[in-house]
């Protein structure tokens, strides 16, 4: 069973329209999602990851507005509730392991979730710089930033992606634990095996331009 904090948890898309230079994205979208877990599908290219940025806040739609709990999700109000684990999101590679957790601590006034570093295999590259970490390693720790601070919305781009089983199975337990709101983009139905998710499939506008 899915613990639940209690408070509001609403996240609006209202007439959401967003391009890329002449590739329209979004035309007038709108959603609300009120679901402990929800899983974005949709074809390559079809805005999942668009969806979660929009989400977070750290794309600004050309038109409409994207809010979480009722505040616009652009508001550094908002964005201390919300975590995002995505590619597109980079994680400063000049900086150690152990001197971006220390950053994300400070910025959040949290601490590194010791569970989690030891299943994550992440201890013994504490002082590796986040740009010589393997794939995997650099997910894990793009995972960990994204939810150290437990943000009551937390955006999770493929997160499966790169991870071997161990990690796998330690990113399932984190999720059927998590007490926030999850949403999930992935081609794979990692959240399906959990209770109480809500599917979301997304289509595409328009085919690329040539
Ligand atoms: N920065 C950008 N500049 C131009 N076009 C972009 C940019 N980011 C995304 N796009 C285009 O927007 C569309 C949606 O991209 P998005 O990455 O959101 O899709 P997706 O569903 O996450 O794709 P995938 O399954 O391949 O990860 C695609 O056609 C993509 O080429």
């Amino acid at each position: 069973m899915i613990k639940q904090q209690g408070s509001l948890r609403l996240l609006v898309f209202e007439k959401i329209s967003h391009y890329y230079q002449n590739r329209c994205v979004f035309d007038d979208f709108c959603i609300e999602i009120n679901e402990p877990r929800v899983l974005i599908s949709g074809p390559n290219g079809s805005g999942k990851t668009t969806l979660l940025m929009l989400a977070a806040g750290l794309i600004t739609p050309d038109a409409g507005k994207v809010s979480f709990n009722q505040q616009s999700v652009l508001t550094t109000e908002s964005k201390k509730h919300i975590g995002i684990s995505a590619s597109k999101v980079a994680l400063p590679g000049f900086l150690t392991v152990a001197e971006l957790l220390d950053f994300h601590q400070r910025q959040f006034n949290c601490e590194p979730n010791e569970h989690w570093l030891t299943q994550f295999g992440l201890k013994q590259y504490w002082h590796t710089k986040v740009d010589n970490l393997s794939l995997g390693n650099y997910k894990k720790l793009s995972l960990l930033t994204a939810v150290m601070h437990q943000p009551k919305l937390l955006l999770l781009d493929e997160p499966a992606n790169g991870l071997d089983d161990k990690a796998r199975l330690a990113l399932n337990l984190l999720l059927s634990d998590y007490p926030g709101q999850v949403i999930i983009a992935s081609h794979e139905a990692i959240a399906a095996e959990h209770q109480q998710v809500r599917q979301i499939q997304l289509q595409r506008s328009e085919p690329d331009p040539v």
